[in-house]
């Protein structure tokens, strides 16, 4: 018989190339026993599973939760090129935690660290020693619990400011000044979100960039610019950069975040870099600090005056690290905090009955009444549980291969801890999708639940959030007050369990819509206008 020869294409040798591959990957299973990866959705070649994940308006915590309850609390996935892991269980977020801290304490290098942390020196954005430096000098200066307490009057005032922006509102809606109604109306969301703003402007270089508190040395250009600087990074530190997960398709930048990215540079330069010029120069002045009264607690100062290694850059990306991370947050758990209440109405009066019985009508709640506040502390518990602001924490991403759930993970992966997903599972929380903050009653402590990895909006480990000691009480604070100087309803026509819970997607999970009510004031105007 005649032996046929059959051409060998190219095609024919990526087939027997991949034969190979796939045979050798067999046997080394088979002759070293090595682990599998976790399970996973396949992917495709290039993209991996970057457009399995589903409709890019589901925030992407939710869309990774509907995969985990197909794959499991560990899941495997390609991002583009770059290998993943989503943990969606306290289980395996506690192994995770305590098993590869260490390992998985860098971050993946993304468009957003490059140009907003300064080529990764920023916090946020920064690994390995940078990060550990960079940590020290926050801990040192900012996020001690002394610190913590000194900051403690600027955010008193900053949240009496806030009352007075909203009685002022409250007073006009009610007298008619405004021609539609829903003009008169209070928008918690862009409200909340100024104060906080404002209280880390404070914080950080002892200016707000609303309203009149502090002394602003910036045009009011530079600030509109900077404001728009602070509104666009959230959204691009939301989005999943296509040119981050296929770097062969980066040089297109198909959602145009590298050029968005280049925009912005001038706004968040404009106002930051005079800031720390003026302050280098009155370090160096024969005066330097010591007569700045009003710049006792803030952090520019003390980088310029202490860490002289620290370049303007660095002081910079530290900055945005704090405005952009911890003003959206906060304010995006007192909006949610409100929304639920709203559409709870009997837990809002409950919280008030406390207030009422604990702190009176005739003064603000204070940073002591806290620890006399147990159902608010439930409110704003369960309101960072249902609704955590940064749902997938930020990527952690690891230095060498290693085993989670029994799994081999390879080096130089990136990981998601899915807190929305770990915070629903109904192993830990019975009726997991709903808004009832007395579970905390009989739940343990936050520590404890922490520890546990059970209940972890702040994450946990090594990269566990820094501002928690000063954040959480902010959050009680605002509540606390909106609650105990204003009565609230829903606008005009809506009823309260009609307020909608969409949420925006991206990194910080905020309401897709912002959040508006009616408030009538509950405290005499002086309570909160007439302070020594
Ligand atoms: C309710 C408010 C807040 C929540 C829920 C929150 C939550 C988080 C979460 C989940 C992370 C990611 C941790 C990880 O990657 O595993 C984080 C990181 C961070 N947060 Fe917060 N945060 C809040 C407010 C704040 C405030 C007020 C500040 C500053 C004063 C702040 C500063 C930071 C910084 C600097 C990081 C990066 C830490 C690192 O990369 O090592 N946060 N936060």
């Amino acid at each position: 018989m005649e032996s046929k020869i059959v051409p060998v294409t190219g095609s024919t040798l990526v087939c027997l190339a991949a034969a190979l591959l796939f045979l050798v990957g067999v046997m080394r299973r088979c002759w070293f026993g090595e682990k599998s990866l976790p399970p996973g959705p396949t992917g495709w070649p290039v993209v991996g599973s970057l457009y399995s994940l589903g409709p890019r308006n589901i925030p992407a915590c939710r869309r990774f939760a509907a995969l985990a309850a197909k794959y499991g609390a560990l899941m495997f996935l390609r991002m583009g090129s770059r290998p993943t892991v989503v943990i969606s269980d306290s289980t395996t977020a506690k192994e995770f935690f305590k098993s590869q801290d260490n390992n998985f304490s860098s971050r993946p290098r993304l468009a957003t660290g490059k140009h907003f942390g300064y080529d990764y020196s920023s916090v946020v954005f920064s690994s390995g020693e940078k990060f550990t430096e960079m940590r020290l000098i926050y801990s040192a200066e900012l996020l001690s619990s002394t610190n913590v307490k000194k900051l403690a009057p600027v955010r008193m005032e900053e949240i009496r400011f806030l009352m007075a922006d909203v009685l002022r509102r409250s007073e006009s809606e009610r007298l008619g000044d405004r021609p539609h109604a829903t003009e008169g109306l209070i928008n918690i969301t862009s409200m909340v979100f100024k104060a906080n703003l404002n209280l880390m402007g404070r914080i950080i270089f002892s200016q707000s960039l609303f309203g009149d508190s502090g002394t602003v040395n910036a045009t009011p250009k530079e600030v509109e610019n900077f404001k728009f600087f602070v509104k666009s990074a959230t959204r691009l530190v939301g989005l999943f950069n296509v040119g981050d997960y296929i770097p062969a398709l980066r040089w297109l930048d198909l959602q145009g975040v590298e050029g968005d990215l280049q925009r912005l540079k001038p706004h968040q330069e404009g106002l930051l870099l005079p800031i720390i010029h003026q302050y280098r120069k009155m370090h160096h002045s024969a005066e330097g600090f010591s007569k700045q009264e009003d710049r006792r607690v803030d952090f520019i100062a003390a980088l310029v005056a202490k860490y002289s290694t620290l370049s303007d850059e660095n002081i910079m990306a530290v900055a945005i690290d704090l405005i952009v991370g911890g003003s959206d947050s906060a304010s995006t758990a007192v909006e949610w905090g409100m929304t639920e209440l709203l559409r709870h109405p009997h837990y809002l009066q409950e919280v008030q009955a406390e207030l009422d019985a604990v702190v009176g009508r005739d003064r603000l709640v204070e940073l002591s009444d806290c620890d006399k506040l147990p159902f608010l502390d439930c409110v704003v518990r369960e309101t960072l549980r249902l609704h955590p602001p940064s749902p997938l924490a930020i990527p952690h991403y690891s230095s060498q291969e290693c085993t989670l759930g029994g799994c081999r993970i390879p080096a130089k992966t990136t990981a998601y801890v899915n807190i929305h997903a770990i915070h629903r599972d109904p192993k830990v929380y019975t009726n997991p999708n709903e808004f009832q903050p007395k579970r905390f009653k009989t739940l343990p402590s936050m520590q404890v639940m922490a520890q546990n990895c059970e209940s972890i909006p702040f994450s946990a480990g090594r990269r566990a959030c820094p501002g928690q000691k000063f954040a959480f009480p902010t959050v009680m604070l605002m509540l606390g007050n909106l609650l105990q100087c204003f009565s609230w309803s829903p606008p005009p026509g809506i009823r309260g369990e009609d307020i909608d819970v969409d949420e925006a997607p991206g990194v910080v999970c905020s309401r897709l819509k912002p959040l508006v009510a009616s408030a009538t004031p509950r405290v005499e105007k002086s309570v909160i206008l007439d302070h020594k």
